[in-house]
């Protein structure tokens, strides 16, 4: 069934609207069967003004948990993982029940409790407490078992950080490699993402970038340039810097079927429900739009930086949107808007 025609006025609208709501800046590309489609607003340096664009490279955040999981399904492609095996068996010893996988780890249902409630309980405090350390996968690991666990294995779905983490060790474990290498030979030279990068702990953005400004939670007080950070609180989980064009390109050879079998992108979209409109599969959302559009991708929010990136079934429409700011709830939801303008055009409520 064909896509309904793009509202590129829409998008524009959303953008202007996010504006209004405390983002500094906010942009958008669309890439539509090759046709390219772009929107931008504000800025993206309140100290020089620099306004916005999309060649503007940036934060993305949870985005970043698609990378860890199309690597690990490259790893089960190559016969050196199987998703419903035993973590344990791969880590020796790290989770304390052996009945929580692989597939429950990728699909938020192994039960770990998230690290990042206690880390962010305080948004400033929080992060400026975080911004500048390094972490080791498994002081992460450690802060989560601290806490009890929130399902039994394979039980409901419980959005956790810690899970990417444990992804994380995986793909070290079983390819001897840094997370940086295994993301740069399976998916960044591939695909020739010239945006994107895993520098952690490096705490720059290299090139032209928009600058992220978090959100206090006392109204009204001053935002927070939270641009410079190791993201080391987050690494596989969340430490990708990439552009709305690389967005685009890398969700479209995933949905096209260029990153893994068709056997495993079928394994990443075995869906649970995981909120209103949209459930989880391993690594990846799906979110059902007014116009009964169902979209493929994920969101991200690292401080100051509010990512969705998401595409049609067959990845040849898609959408990437950035806001440079975050603990900013209304900002996040009008950032749905621009799903509903690319994907189901004028007809959206
Ligand atoms: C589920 C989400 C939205 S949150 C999760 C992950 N980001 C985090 O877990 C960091 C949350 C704290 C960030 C901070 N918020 C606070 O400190 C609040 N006290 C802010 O807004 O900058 C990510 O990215 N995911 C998004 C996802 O997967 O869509």
């Amino acid at each position: 069934r064909a896509l309904p025609k793009p509202d590129v006025t829409g998008l524009w609208t959303v953008l202007r609207t996010v504006r209004r709501q405390g983002a500094p800046g906010a942009m958008a590309r669309l890439d539509d069967h090759g046709a390219v489609h772009w929107a931008a607003t504000g800025i993206a340096d309140r100290r020089t003004g620099r306004t916005i664009s999309n060649t503007d490279r940036f934060r993305i955040g949870s985005v970043t948990k698609i990378f860890s999981a199309v690597v690990l399904l490259q790893l089960a492609d190559e016969k050196k993982l199987q998703l419903d095996a035993p973590v344990n068996r791969y880590l020796p010893g790290l989770l304390p029940d052996d009945r929580i996988t692989v597939r429950h780890v990728l699909s938020h249902r192994s039960g770990l409790h998230d690290y990042t409630n206690e880390m962010f309980a305080r948004t400033v405090p929080g992060f400026e407490a975080v911004r500048t350390k390094v972490f080791t996968y498994r002081q992460l690991v450690e802060r989560s078992l601290s806490k009890p666990r929130t399902t039994r294995p394979g039980g409901a779905y419980s959005y956790s950080n810690t899970n990417f983490v444990v992804a994380g060790m995986l793909i070290e474990k079983l390819t001897g490699h840094a997370v940086r290498t295994e993301y740069k030979n399976r998916i960044i030279d591939p695909l020739e993402l010239r945006d994107t990068f895993y520098l952690h702990p490096a705490t720059k953005i290299p090139g032209r970038h928009a600058r992220g400004y978090l959100t206090p939670d006392t109204a009204g007080a001053a935002l927070v340039d939270s641009t410079e950070q190791t993201v080391s609180w987050a690494q596989s989980a969340g430490a990708v810097i990439s552009s709305t064009r690389d967005l685009n390109t890398f969700l479209s050879a995933l949905l096209g079927g260029r990153l893994t079998s068709r056997a495993q992108l079928d394994q990443m979209q075995r869906w649970v429900p995981s909120g209103t409109n949209q459930q989880y599969g391993l690594g990846l959302r799906r979110r059902h739009l007014s116009c009964g559009v169902s979209v493929y991708g994920h969101t991200g929010a690292v401080q100051g930086y509010y990512t969705y990136a998401f595409a049609s079934k067959d990845g040849r429409r898609s959408l990437a949107a950035l806001a440079n700011t975050s603990n900013n709830g209304t900002v996040l939801n009008s950032m749905l808007g621009t799903l509903e303008s690319a994907f189901c055009g004028k007809q959206a409520k």
